[in-house]
C-alpha cells in the first residue's frame, strides 16, 4: 500500500488547533480507504521553539522536510514576537527555501454560508487567485540606516525577475486553461509602478500567445477590489504579485463568508521540493487557545494536498464532507455567526467520511 510521508507544522496560535484537526481528517480518510495511508511527522517549530532556541526553526530544518510528500502548515505569528521575525523565520523560510513559487488560493461560497454581498449568489463567486510566492514585494531586499535618528531611512525593494514573472504567468494561464471558463485576469499596478509592473504586462502579453484559447484581461489592483465586490461573476482565475494577491485573497475570503474557510497551496509546480498546504489565515490572536477556530480552511487545504498527491477521489470525498458540514448552520463556528467549536466541525467531517464507508460496504 502506498504510504505518504506528511510533515505537519502547526506553528503558532490557532495553527496549533486547526492542524491537528486537519491531521484527524486525513487519518479518518485513511481509515476508510485501502488505497493509501499516511505517515505523519510533527514539527514543533514556531514561537515556542523561538523562545527556547532563538530561531523559529532549526538551520537545517528544510533538510528534515525535503523527503516529505507534502507539508500541512498552520500559521507563523506569536503575540510576543515581532511579526516579521515569525513570518520570515518560518513560513517564508519554507516557501522561499523550497521555491514554492505558485501560491494557489481558491475561493467559493460553500453551501450553507451566507456571504456578505447581497447581490452575489454562490454561482457568481468561483475564483482562483494565483499569488506569486517567491519574489516581488517579499524579496526581502532592503534595509534601514540611521536607526533611531531623525534622518532614519528604510527601504523594502520589490525585485521582479523576468523568469519569476514569466513562470507565474505561465502557471496562471495553464490553470485558467484547465478551468471551464478559460478566463484569466492579470492584475498589476502598471500606472504607478512604472518599471516592474510594466514588465508584468509585457510578459503577460507574450505568454498569452501560447494560450490562444484563454480569454484574458488586465485590471489595476485598486479597480480590481471594486470589481470583486460589484461584478464578481466577471472573474474566474486571477494572477497578481505576492503582496497584491495576499491582500486580494483576504478580501476574496471575506466575500465568500470568512477568512476561516479559505485554503491555499504553496506549490512547487516542478515538484523538485515538497509543496506546503495551509489555511490562508494567521494565528488569530483574539481567539487562540479557546477551541473557537474554524478548521474548514485547513480541511480545504487538505483537499488541495490530496489533489497534489494525485488522490483525486479522496480529495473529492473530503470536499463533499466539508460541504455537507457547512450546509448545516448548527456546525458553523463564530466567524460564520454560529456557536460550534473546532472539535464539533472536525468530528462532523470525520463522521461523514466514516459513514460513506459504511454505505459502500452495505
Ligand atoms: N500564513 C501564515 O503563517 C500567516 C497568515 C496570516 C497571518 N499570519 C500572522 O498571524 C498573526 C495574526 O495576523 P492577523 O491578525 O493579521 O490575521 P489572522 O488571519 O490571524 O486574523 C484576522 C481575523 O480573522 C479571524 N480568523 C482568522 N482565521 C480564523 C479562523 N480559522 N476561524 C475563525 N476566525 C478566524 C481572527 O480571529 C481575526 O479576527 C500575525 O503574526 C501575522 O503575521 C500568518
Ligand atoms: O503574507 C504572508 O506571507 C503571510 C500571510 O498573510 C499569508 O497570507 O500567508
Ligand atoms: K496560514
Ligand atoms: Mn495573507
Amino acid at each position: 500500500m502506498k504510504t505518504y510521508q506528511i510533515a505537519t507544522i502547526p506553528g503558532d496560535g490557532i495553527g496549533k488547533e486547526v492542524v491537528p484537526a486537519g491531521r484527524e481528517v486525513l487519518a479518518a480518510l485513511a481509515a476508510e480507504t485501502h488505497g493509501f495511508r499516511f505517515q505523519f511527522e510533527d514539527f514543533d517549530w514556531g514561537g515556542d521553539y523561538y523562545r527556547k532556541h532563538g530561531v523559529m526553526m532549526p538551520a537545517d530544518g528544510l533538510d528534515a522536510l525535503r523527503g516529505k510528500d507534502a507539508i500541512l502548515f498552520g500559521s507563523a505569528g506569536d503575540p510576543d514576537i515581532p511579526d516579521h521575525i515569525t513570518l520570515w523565520g518560518l513560513r517564508l523560510k519554507i516557501c522561499q527555501g523550497f521555491d514554492q513559487y505558485a501560491n494557489v488560493r481558491p475561493t467559493r461560497i460553500l453551501p450553507g454560508i451566507d456571504g456578505p454581498l447581497k447581490r452575489c449568489s454562490a454561482a457568481d463567486l468561483n475564483w482562483v487567485i494565483v499569488r506569486e510566492n517567491s519574489e516581488g514585494e517579499y524579496s526581502g531586499v532592503g534595509g534601514r540606516v540611521h536607526q533611531g535618528h531623525p534622518i532614519e531611512a528604510a527601504t523594502d525593494v520589490s525585485m521582479m525577475t523576468r523568469v519569476g514573472v514569466e513562470r507565474i504567468l505561465r502557471f496562471a494561464f495553464r490553470l485558467a486553461q484547465s478551468r471551464p471558463r478559460k478566463l484569466l485576469t492579470v492584475i498589476t499596478k502598471s500606472n504607478a509602478q512604472r518599471h516592474a509592473m510594466v514588465m508584468w504586462d509585457e510578459v503577460a502579453l507574450e505568454v498569452s500567445r501560447d494560450f490562444p484559447d484563454v480569454k484574458w484581461d488586465k485590471e489595476l489592483v485598486d479597480a480590481a477590489t471594486a470589481r470583486m465586490v460589484n461584478k464578481p461573476a466577471t472573474l474566474d482565475t486571477i494572477v497578481a504579485t505576492n503582496l497584491h494577491a495576499d491582500i486580494l485573497s483576504d478580501l476574496a475570503a471575506a466575500l465568500a463568508g470568512s477568512l476561516g474557510i479559505a485554503p491555499t497551496g504553496n506549490i512547487d509546480p516542478e515538484r523538485r521540493y515538497p509543496s506546503m498546504f495551509e489555511p490562508i489565515h494567521g494565528s488569530a490572536f483574539d481567539i487562540m487557545g479557546k477551541g473557537l477556530a474554524n478548521p474548514v480552511g485547513t480541511f480545504w487545504s487538505v483537499v488541495m494536498l490530496l489533489e497534489h498527491l494525485g488522490e483525486h477521489d479522496a480529495a473529492a470525498r473530503v470536499m463533499a464532507a466539508i460541504e455537507h458540514v457547512t450546509a448545516d448552520t448548527s456546525l458553523h463556528t463564530g466567524d460564520l455567526g454560529g456557536t460550534a467549536k473546532t472539535v464539533d466541525v472536525t468530528r462532523a467531517v470525520c463522521d461523514f467520511l466514516a459513514r460513506k464507508e459504511e454505505r459502500k460496504a452495505a
